[in-house]
């Protein structure tokens, strides 16, 4: 596992266009030495605000869409096409304007709440686990987290330090032996949700926290303070390769 970097911008808006040029880079590299490339999106304000950037980038048409694999960190479990779902904002801000380019078989969202089947984000998450373990390269070695190696991994980071839906103090935080859980009493709403495990977090090649505004700098305080994963989640979201934390200035702790 690398160091983890922290890398400041002047504020949100510069951070999103830095975040998805520094993606569409990324993916440009990748595409250059391996396909397919996998990259994990999230929900959030800053997560939808780069996906957008991305869709209105010059720099879009360097990467093959073709060879991207896209998935969600984590899901706010809800009815398909539901506004607050990240899948449907993400939609909006990027896959449809990509549509022709990106193959709707390269994108695997979270089954919905409403979806033949799900009762329950347990049955969500089980059927994502499926999704993920048949996109691993190699034979199954037993480990419970099955994922494709991501090449970019990407979460926002909430005021209580949470990232995809694992959240302080909360028993998903533990979850082991899977690559998904289902999540119940969330505190951001809504409060069913499907996330990651660290487990899957950590088999990514790349992780990048990104997170803008004054309300995320005491949590970046206590995470750089050596708070727990218990305490302060972001701190367990680790890359094999490299971990980044994308700030913008007010997100940032006074040194
Ligand atoms: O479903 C969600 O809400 C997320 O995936 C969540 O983990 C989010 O990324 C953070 O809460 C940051 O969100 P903001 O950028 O809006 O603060």
């Amino acid at each position: 596992m690398g160091p983890r970097e922290v890398i400041v911008h002047p504020d949100a808006v510069v951070l999103a266009q830095a975040v998805a040029a520094r993606l569409l880079t990324r993916l440009v590299d990748v595409q250059s030495v391996r396909r397919p490339a996998h990259v994990g999106v999230t929900g959030g304000t800053v997560g939808i605000e780069i996906l957008a950037a991305v869709a209105a980038s010059p720099l879009r048409d360097a990467v093959d869409w073709s060879g991207v694999h896209l998935w969600w960190g984590d899901e706010r479990f809800l009815p398909d096409g539901d506004p607050e779902r990240n899948e449907t904002q993400a939609r909006r801000a990027l896959l449809d304007p990509l549509a022709g380019a990106l193959p709707a078989g390269n994108v695997h969202p979270m089954l919905p709440s409403d979806a033949p089947g799900i009762a329950s984000p347990e049955d969500s998450a089980a059927a994502y686990a499926r999704e993920l373990a048949a996109f691993t390269g190699g034979p199954d070695d037993g480990s419970g987290a099955r994922v494709p190696a991501f090449d970019v991994l990407m979460f926002g980071m909430g005021p209580d330090g949470h990232v995809a839906s694992l959240f302080p103090g909360h028993p998903a935080l533990g979850a082991a032996g899977t690559s998904t859980v289902g999540v119940h009493g969330a505190p951001k709403p809504p409060p069913e949700r499907v996330s990651f495990t660290f487990e899957a977090i950590r088999a990514a090649r790349e992780v990048w926290v990104v997170a803008a505004g004054a309300a995320k700098s005491a949590a970046i305080a206590a995470a750089l303070g050596g708070a727990s994963v218990e305490q302060m989640p972001v701190v367990g979201a680790v890359g094999q390769e490299r971990t980044l934390w994308l700030l913008d200035a007010a997100a940032t702790p006074a040194a």
